[in-house]
Parts: structure tokens; sequence; C-alpha cells
């Protein structure tokens, strides 16, 4: 009852985020984004030079834990480390009154799990085969940079110009650096957390494999009368795709990096634009 009661006590008075119209630092908060697990997200407008930017404020509640700091800092030092068209930037980090922020580049554009869900794309295997080249490509980056993203999912692509844009870098971390703030060991997590909080490509390989499915699953018509069926009964895949998302899923042997799996599905984009062609 007692963390009940904090949880709602957080939520409802300590928790509560900066209204639009808020100036914070220099900048002009125009609308909460969302509240995550350690931190409150908002589109914001740097004053002099009108600039749109994301903050990312440490929850209030976590304030006196060492998670909040811990986290931010870790979002921090990875997004420093990167320079990608396709990912945002850290800009600056700053304090204003008792409150943390990071700034980093804004990504306009409606995310992948918009597409799919509320604006109803479907695609096709070939196209969310090319999709998944492009989100694989981003992933490559990042781990020739020894970092593991650790939550690639269809929330956290954005679509913008014809490509996909990976943000959400709060539980990205280094290789070497501990799974958790203060744990160097995830043995007490169930079995499917652990994979996917390893400080190792593996766990965003994993990670891949659903999104494989969540694209494919996108053009997949439920018959009412038919129960559940496992993915493979469900959707009618070439071989070289159920047996990508098998590896990717560690079903079958696992690929040990993302450019293992990226020449699998070169060798298949490849033999669909030589049929095409033909
Ligand atoms: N750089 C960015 N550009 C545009 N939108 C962003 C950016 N970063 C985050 N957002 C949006 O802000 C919202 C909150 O982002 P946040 O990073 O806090 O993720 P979260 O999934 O809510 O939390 P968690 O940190 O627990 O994963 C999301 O809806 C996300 O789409």
């Amino acid at each position: 009852m007692w963390k009940q009661l904090c949880a709602w006590w957080n939520r409802a008075v300590r928790d509560r985020p900066y209204k639009p119209g808020a100036l914070v630092g220099g900048y002009r908060i125009e609308e909460v984004l969302g509240m995550g697990s350690y931190g409150i997200a908002y589109r914001a407008v740097h004053i002099p030079s009108g600039r749109v930017v994301v903050l990312k404020q440490v929850k209030p509640s976590l304030r006196r834990s060492p998670k909040g700091e811990a986290m931010q800092h870790y979002e921090q030092r990875v997004l420093a480390a990167l320079s990608h068209p396709q990912m945002p930037r850290w800009l600056e980090s700053f304090r204003h009154r008792n409150d943390s922020f990071l700034v980093m580049t804004y990504i306009a554009g409606p995310t992948l799990e918009d597409l799919l869900f509320e604006e109803g794309a479907a695609l096709g295997e070939l196209e969310a085969a090319r999709l998944m080249r492009q989100v694989g490509e981003l992933v490559a980056y990042l781990h020739e940079r020894n970092v593991i993203h650790r939550d690639v999912r269809i929330p956290n692509v954005i679509w913008q110009e014809g490509r996909p844009h990976l943000i959400d870098f709060g539980l990205a971390r280094f290789r070497g650096d501990p799974p958790t703030y203060i744990a160097h060991d995830l043995s007490d997590y169930p079995e499917e957390k652990q994979l996917k909080r390893q400080v190792e490509p593996a766990s965003d390989l994993y990670a891949l494999g659903h999104f494989f499915l969540f694209l494919l699953y996108s053009g997949y018509e439920a018959d009412e009368n038919q129960p559940e069926r496992s993915w493979e009964e469900e959707l009618s895949l070439s071989p070289e795709i159920r047996g990508m998302i098998r590896r990717l899923l560690q079903i079958d042997p696992a690929y040990g990096s993302v450019e293992e799996w990226l020449a699998d599905l070169d060798a298949y984009l490849n033999a669909k634009k030589e049929q095409s062609n033909r």
C-alpha cells in the first residue's frame, strides 16, 4: 500500500511536468512529449536561435536517488559520442533550479508505430526487408562505436524524409558498462529480459528480430475464426526471411554480429533485384 501511495504522489504531484510556455534556461517549453523511466521529455524552442529541440528532465521524484542522474549521464555520454544524420545529437546539459536537463536535436515525424498502427501502413515482405536494411545500418553504426542501444523498437524509429531515424538512447550503453545503473549482473531478471538488457550486440539483434516481425505483421489480416498460431504459421514468409528471423530471435544459432545478418539480408535483396530484372 505504501509503495502504491508513493507512486500516486510522485505521478500526481512531484513529477508534474512543466507547462507549455514555461521558461527553463534559455528554452520555452512547447509540449510534453512523454514521461519515460527516468525522465520527462519536452519539445522546446531555444529562444535566442528559434531552434526546436528536445529537453529531457530527470523526474523530480528521482532527484535524490542515484538513478536519475546516472541514467541521464549515460544518455548524454552516448549521444555526445554519436554524429549521425539519422540520430539525435547532444547539444548541451544544464541545471534549472533543482532540475537537470539534457538538450538534444528534435526529429520531427511520425514513429513507425504511428504509421503501422494508426495510419494502417501495410508492408509486403520485400518492403519490410528494405526497411530493415536501413534500420540495421543504423544499429551497425552504433555497434561500430561500441554502443548497444537496447531499445530498438518501432516507437523509437521516426520516419522523416523517407528515412528511418533512431531515437531514445535512455537505455543505451557502451560495451563494458554495467547493464543497470547499480547492478553488474542480470541473473535476477527473467530470461528474456536478461537477453534484452545485456550490453552485447545480441540484445539489439534479438530486438531486430521482433522489429522485423512487427513490420511483417502489418500486412497480416487475422481470421477471427482461426485460433492464434505461431508467427511461422501465421505469416507466409520466404524461407530466407523466416530463417533470418529464427536466427535473430535465437531459435536457431544466433548471428555473431549485425554485419553477418546484413550480409544475409543483402543476399536476399540482391536475389530479388535479379529476379525483377529478368
Ligand atoms: N530526439 C527526439 N526527437 C523527436 N521526438 C523525440 C526525441 N526523443 C524522444 N522523443 C519523443 O519523446 C517521447 C518520450 O521520449 P523518451 O526518450 O523519454 O522515451 P520513452 O520511451 O517515453 O521513455 P524511456 O526513456 O523510458 O524509454 C517519445 O514519444 C519520443 O517519440
